[in-house]
């Protein structure tokens, strides 16, 4: 069983867990760990299916509807003996028989997720009953990623896992935040009163190959920006803070938490902490010196200031990121460089 949760939330009446598959234990001469991802179209979720399908020892099948995933991310998987790739929309159940869930489907972009915030929270809410379900149907652990938008615009900082939040309820971003939120609360009653194994991570800002060029989110877009010699929208007031972390960095963490033993929710992301002013400066000096800096109006509600505390990953995961900014920039711009057509300059 997993230990006690970050937020010291007892768990002594959880019910043991239902037995998982009897193919789990009784296979030896093919893959015996079927794994589902939800959300694997997407740029995290295919970026750890890439790493789950290194392991011979995996069966990955993906769960996408592609609303802002492609079936491109996982090409070089399509038609592989050991993957499969299903059109399917989460709010709807599904059947599989499976060992381990990676939950991620839900658009990440606020762009994306405010575009139509009904079905984001349906996303979050229906569609993670929908999978906390099927984990207690076959037996299978189940991981969430949850995100720091659950500590709202934080008066607390850095943000530890025990820290509640501050969040808007009734706000533009709270289809995703709250939406996050109760799906947190749902994998935790699931663990409770049916004893399902779970794991929560709470991912901070993450960046890399593979983001949608035209996703909207800050990484990207200044990316893009510089690449297309288009000033970098920098919104106000350009003091907020985030905290980057690179792609493979984030996989390695999740898949450890998979593979442990604590139930979390645990943080998981990148403590370098720059403001988007900086942000800007530094993808102006690495991508494009020429292009300028734009000040743009902000939306509501955009959290002033964000950085995890990552004691607990260190402690109870081992893990901490490797690819410091300056690294993974360069990294991101080779993709976008490639798939935008723009190579560097001599
Ligand atoms: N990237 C980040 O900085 C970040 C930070 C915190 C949390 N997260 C979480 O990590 C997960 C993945 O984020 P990402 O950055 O890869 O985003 P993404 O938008 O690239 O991927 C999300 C995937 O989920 C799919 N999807 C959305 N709604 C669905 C539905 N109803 N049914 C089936 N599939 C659906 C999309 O098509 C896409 O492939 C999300 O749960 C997100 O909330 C990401
Ligand atoms: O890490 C998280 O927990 C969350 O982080 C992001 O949300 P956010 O931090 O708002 O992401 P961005 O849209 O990339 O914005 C980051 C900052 O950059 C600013 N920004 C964004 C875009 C832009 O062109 N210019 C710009 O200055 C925004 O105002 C904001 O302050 C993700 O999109 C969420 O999915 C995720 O859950």
């Amino acid at each position: 069983m997993a230990t006690e949760a970050a937020n010291g939330n007892s768990h002594a009446g959880a019910k043991p867990p239902p037995t998982p598959s009897p193919l789990r234990s009784s296979k030896f001469l093919q893959s015996n760990m079927r794994v589902l991802v939800t959300g694997g179209a997407g740029f995290i979720g295919s970026h750890l299916v890439d790493k789950l399908m290194e392991n011979e020892k995996n069966e990955v099948i993906v769960a996408d509807n592609y609303f802002t995933g492609s079936k491109d991310n996982l090409r070089k998987w399509i038609g592989h003996p050991r993957f499969e790739l299903i059109r399917h929309d989460i709010t709807e159940p599904l059947l599989v028989e499976v060992d381990q869930i990676y939950h991620l489907a839900c658009p990440a972009s606020p762009i994306f997720y405010k575009h139509n915030p009904v079905k984001t929270i349906k996303t979050n809410v229906i569609g993670t009953l929908n999978m906390l379900g099927l984990a207690k149907r076959v037996g299978a652990r189940i991981l969430l990623t949850s995100t720091s938008e659950v500590y709202g615009d934080p008066l607390q900082h850095p943000q530890t896992e025990e820290y509640w939040g501050n969040v808007n309820p009734i706000g533009v971003r709270s289809c995703y935040d709250e939406g996050k939120r109760v799906a947190e609360t749902l994998m935790f009653d699931y663990h409770r009163q049916h004893g399902i194994e779970i794991r929560i991570a709470r991912i901070f800002n993450t960046y890399g190959p593979r983001m949608n060029i035209d996703d909207g989110r800050v990484v990207s877009n200044f990316i893009a920006q510089a690449l297309r010699g288009e000033p970098l929208t920098v919104q106000a007031p350009g003091t907020q803070t985030r905290s980057f972390c690179y792609v493979s960095d984030m996989v390695d963490g999740l898949i450890r938490l998979m593979e442990g033993e604590n139930t979390g929710p645990i943080n998981i992301g990148n403590p370098g902490e720059f403001t988007m002013m900086e942000l800007a400066e530094i993808v102006k000096e690495l991508v494009e010196p020429s292009v300028t800096i734009k000040n743009v109006e902000n939306t509501p509600d955009d959290p002033r200031q964000r950085k995890p505390d990552i004691t607990k990953a260190k402690q109870v995961l081992g893990w901490t990121p490797k690819v410091t900014l300056r690294e993974g920039l360069p990294l991101m711009e080779e993709d976008f460089r490639k798939r935008l057509g723009v190579p560097k300059k001599a």
